[in-house]
């Protein structure tokens, strides 16, 4: 700003120059006329005496009494304001209003002013004002740009305030409202007003009058900021005051803010104790004077940035905090309500779970949702000791489930069910035809079974067979003159119950045979048990009708008590009388069979692959594994790839039930096959499968499953008898290592055998198998003190010598029911002295030659012992009886001995055989009667 004169001046106020120079004069700035120049210096200093009010009244007032003059001003500004939805921008309009107004003494000491110079000093006044604004105005830029950052200070926690409140629930309300109104803050937060006022006050040169109080300023916000405050009002109660509501509402932030600081887990004193002898003190505390007189002796938590001086000030005193502290104390409901939701059953969960062929505790007790332990704890209560990783079997497991009080069942191997069908070939569009009848043929031992057979076939089958008893399922076809009929020759014996119940699943119809002289025995009644179960028609052939004694009528009297009741009599039973021996009323019992057949309507597909049932299977030197199978639906060709069992393989040889070479079989048709990879059990499904490598893969995964179901079972059976030791000291147990000629009989005497056990006694397989014994099995029956039992099977050479030297007992049957009664009886103590065998010597058969009128003659060298004429011997091939009978003739070159001893050669003779080969052995044994060794472990 230039100087200029003091007219230049009067000018630009507006004011006359003589009244301008006299206020200079009063101001103390010496000017001697109107064209004096006024520095700014000056200028200012006469700014300053106006402001002050040192200028005289009588100059400056209106003349008007009671006179006022307002001075507005404006100015706007934007504030930044952050909030929940991001920054925005708001808009601040400052107005200030200064009211001068002249008293009526002053009015009345000024009334003979001239209202010309009233006008004058009006607008000298405005000119004045409007100088001083102009020289205010960086200061005021100054000061505007402060009060821009305080009021985005004040707005931020404002806003920050009122959304936190916002969000607070409606039952903190009633809380925060007690509270609200007995806080106070001393000073104020941000107050852009206050700053405002100062600049106007700044700008008020015009003081001559006395300055009226101030209106209060009003500071307008943006539209949106009275409508976000006005619900929080009306919700908290919040104080009308503008200024005690944006303290209380600072102060609300601040608490918060604390609160939050507080409630970090990492503060190891953040929550006080939630005493219950002060719940009320907690939650609204008032301010108390003691609260008070800890002001400023501990510097309570300001936030961010908050200073005493700051926007922010806390309520001096920590009552506020405490006052949230108490707050705190429903965090302690919060942590109750992180406590999990499990709320424990009130009943037992029944579980229904599904039980593999295998299974370890760990699973089980997965499967049942409980600790391993409780599993471990139920085995043991069941007197079966286990460990978390023991594999128990599917009837163990299911017993321990249920035992456990959940329900469980066998599961189906789906995967396999589903992978072999997927394997099958479709089959439906083929078309069915009537089949032969499947005959299974059942009665008591000698009630003439095989004689029957053997005249239906025009064969003499029990000849040849060893002590005249049949050990093996035969199978057999039959053409009659009104068709064909396949018949299944089960033994006799109760050791083959478990056969003949497999033997009568693949059966159409049961021919039971009962002796017209012996009438029912017990075997009888197994047959008529299982022929029930089975659900297949059963046709009675009473036999040996031939014989004297023979009474019918009494035979069918005594089956009418198991409610087999011939036709005649009211039932549903065929009967036939026949004989076995002249072959009466066989010719009817055919087509007794084959009328019941037709009534059935038995039909097959012949076309498509072929599904049977394994009879029998055995391992033949040099044939490999052989298997009888009733092919039961399409038709079994050579080189078809089957699986049976777990046995895989491609049909190499088929033969029928004469021996005869054959390349196809169709249903009912009994077969024997090569070609298997071992010997699948009796009663095994075979099918046949286009691919041999998924033949392979299943059949190896039923192997594994097999293993696993026997090692669990072994492993159970062991622990089961340690624990029964351990628990009944009286209690024993009989261990048997089987080892027999075919699998049929195996399986047999197994059952048989585990059918003798009792409370007392246990009979334990500890291993079993087809084929001769060997040292292994020897060294395995010493380890576990099993008794070996050899049926129609011998140790090798090896193995014999092993067991001599460790004076290892190894006993031989041919005959199923002395080898069952021999373990019963050392089972009940009854070891008696009896017939038994021992071996005097062998000779191995070097060549065979042909004699006329004497039959084959083999030429033997004796390898073992004596060979003696007149005892009982037995032919061996490759370790398995093929023959038991007597010798024809011993001869040492050309004449007939009596013995021939070890190391020498002879030629051997046998009665009613002539089938012996190079390679074969010729044992030779007696019967003596000896005190039985046999015990029990
Ligand atoms: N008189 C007479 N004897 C018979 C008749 N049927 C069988 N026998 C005799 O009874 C005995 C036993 O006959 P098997 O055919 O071996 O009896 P099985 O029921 O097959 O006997 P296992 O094979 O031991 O179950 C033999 O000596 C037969 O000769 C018959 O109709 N009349």
């Amino acid at each position: 700003m230039s100087d200029i004169i003091v007219k230049q001046l009067a000018e630009l106020i507006g004011a006359p120059v003589e009244s301008l120079l006299r206020q200079l004069n009063d101001a103390g700035i010496s000017v001697s006329g109107a064209e004096d120049s006024i520095t700014d210096a000056q200028k200012l200093k006469l700014l300053e005496f106006i402001r002050t009010g040192q200028a005289t009244t009588t100059e400056a007032a209106p003349k008007k009494a009671g006179g006022k003059i307002s001075l507005k001003r404006r100015s706007s500004s934007e504030i930044n304001v952050s909030g929940a939805q991001g920054k925005t921008n708001v808009s601040v309009e400052v107005r200030r209003k200064k009211n001068f107004s002249r008293s009526a003494t002053e009015t009345s000491n000024e009334s003979e002013t001239s209202s010309a110079d009233i006008d004058d000093l009006n607008a000298s006044a405005n000119r004045t004002n409007d100088l001083a604004e102009q020289l205010s105005n960086e200061r005021k830029a100054r000061e505007d740009a402060i009060d821009k950052s305080k009021a985005e200070r004040q707005a931020t926690s404002e806003r920050k305030a009122e959304e936190k409140i916002e969000r607070d629930t409606a039952k903190e309300t009633a809380e925060t409202t007690a509270e609200a109104p007995q806080e106070e803050v001393t000073e104020t937060a941000v107050e852009p007003e206050v700053t405002t006022e100062t600049v106007a006050e700044e700008s008020t040169p015009t003081a001559t009058e006395e300055t009226a109080p101030a209106e209060t300023p009003v500071a307008e916000k943006t539209e949106e900021a009275p409508a976000e405050v006005a619900p929080v009002k009306k919700k908290l109660e919040l104080p009308t005051d503008p200024r005690e509501r944006r303290e209380f509402l600072a102060k609300r932030a601040r608490d918060e803010a604390a609160a939050k600081f507080k409630k970090r887990p990492s503060r190891p004193k953040p929550v006080p104790k939630p005493t219950p002898a002060k719940p009320a003190a907690a939650p609204a505390p008032a301010p108390s004077p003691t609260a008070n007189a800890n002001k400023g002796k501990k510097k309570p938590f300001q936030g961010r940035g908050g200073t005493p001086g700051g926007q922010l000030h806390v309520k001096e005193g920590l009552s506020g905090r405490r006052k949230k502290k108490g707050k705190r104390t429903r965090s302690v409901k919060i942590e109750q309500s992180t406590e999990h939701g499990f709320v424990a059953p009130t009943e037992p969960v029944v579980r229904s779970i599904e039980i593999p062929e295998t299974i370890v505790v760990s699973e089980l007790a997965q499967m049942l949702s409980v600790k391993g332990g409780d599993v471990i704890r139920a085995m043991m209560d069941m007197g079966v000791m286990a460990t978390i990783n023991q594999v128990v079997d599917q009837d163990t497991a299911i017993l321990i489930v249920e035992e456990m009080g959940h329900e469980a069942k066998a599961a189906t191997s789906e995967e396999e069910k589903s992978s072999t069908e997927n394997l099958l070939e479709d089959t439906s569009q083929y078309e069915t035809f009537s089949r032969a009848p499947v005959v299974t043929i059942m009665g008591h031992v000698d009630h003439g079974k095989t004689s029957l057979l053997d005249y239906i076939r025009e064969s003499r089958v029990a000849s040849g067979e060893a002590g005249g008893i049949t050990q093996h399922i035969g199978a057999y076809q039959v053409a009659t003159a009104n068709g064909v009929i396949s018949f299944l020759d089960t033994p006799g014996h109760a050791a083959f119950t478990q056969m003949r119940a497999r033997g009568a699943k693949a059966t159409d119809i049961v021919i039971l045979v009962v002796a017209a002289d012996d009438g029912v025995m017990p075997q009888t009644e197994e047959a008529i048990k299982h022929t029930r179960e089975a659900g297949v028609p059963l046709i009675v052939a009473i036999n040996k009708i031939d014989k004297e004694s023979a009474d019918p009528e009494r035979v069918k009297s005594e089956l009418a008590k198991f409610e087999v009741v011939a036709e005649e009599w009211g039932g549903e039973d065929v009967f036939a009388n026949v004989s076995a021996k002249t072959g009466e009323g066989i010719d009817g019992l055919l087509e007794s069979i084959l009328l019941v057949a037709e009534v059935r309507e038995l039909k097959a597909r012949k076309d498509g692959p072929a599904k049977g049932t394994i009879i029998e299977s055995s391992v033949v030197k040099g044939r490999g594994a052989v298997a009888t199978v009733l092919v039961q639906e399409g038709t079994l060709k050579k080189g078809d790839v089957v699986l049976a069992g777990s046995e895989f393989g491609r049909v190499r040889a088929m033969t029928d039930d004469l021996g005869k070479p054959i390349t196809e079989a169709g249903p009912s048709t009994p077969i024997e096959i090569l070609g298997l990879s071992g010997t699948p059990s009796a009663g095994d499904d075979l099918v046949v499968l286009k691919n041999e490598r998924k033949a392979r893969e299943l059949a190896t995964k039923r192997h594994e499953k097999e293993r696993e179901t026997r090692f669990a079972a072994q492993q159970a059976a062991k622990l089961d008898a340690m624990f029964e030791k351990m628990q009944d000291g009286e209690k024993s147990t009989l261990n048997v290592l089987l080892k027999a000629d075919v699998q049929g009989s195996l399986e047999a005497i197994k059952s048989s055998l585990n059918a003798l056990s009792t409370d007392e006694v246990v009979v334990n397989i500890i291993s079993s198998g087809v084929g001769g014994l060997s040292e292994t099995d020897i060294s395995l029956a010493q380890s576990s003190e099993a008794v070996i039992i050899g049926f129609n099977v011998r140790a090798d050479a090896s193995a014999r010598r092993f067991a001599q030297e460790s004076d290892t007992e190894i006993r031989y049957y041919s005959i199923i029911y002395e080898l069952i009664d021999d373990v019963r009886d050392a089972m009940s103590g009854l070891l008696k002295p009896e017939l038994r065998e021992e071996l005097v010597g062998i000779a191995e058969v070097k060549d065979v030659f042909t004699g006329s009128g004497f039959g084959n003659i083999a030429g033997c060298l004796v390898i073992e012992g004596k060979i003696k004429k007149d005892l009982p011997i037995r032919v061996l091939r490759k370790d398995v009886v093929i023959y038991e009978g007597y010798l024809e003739s011993l001869r040492r070159h050309q004449d007939d001995v009596k013995e021939v001893a070890m190391g020498t050669e002879c030629g051997i003779g046998v009665k009613n055989y002539d089938d012996v080969q190079p390679g074969d052995q010729i044992e030779v044994f007696t019967r003596t009667e000896i005190e039985r060794k046999l015990e029990s472990s």
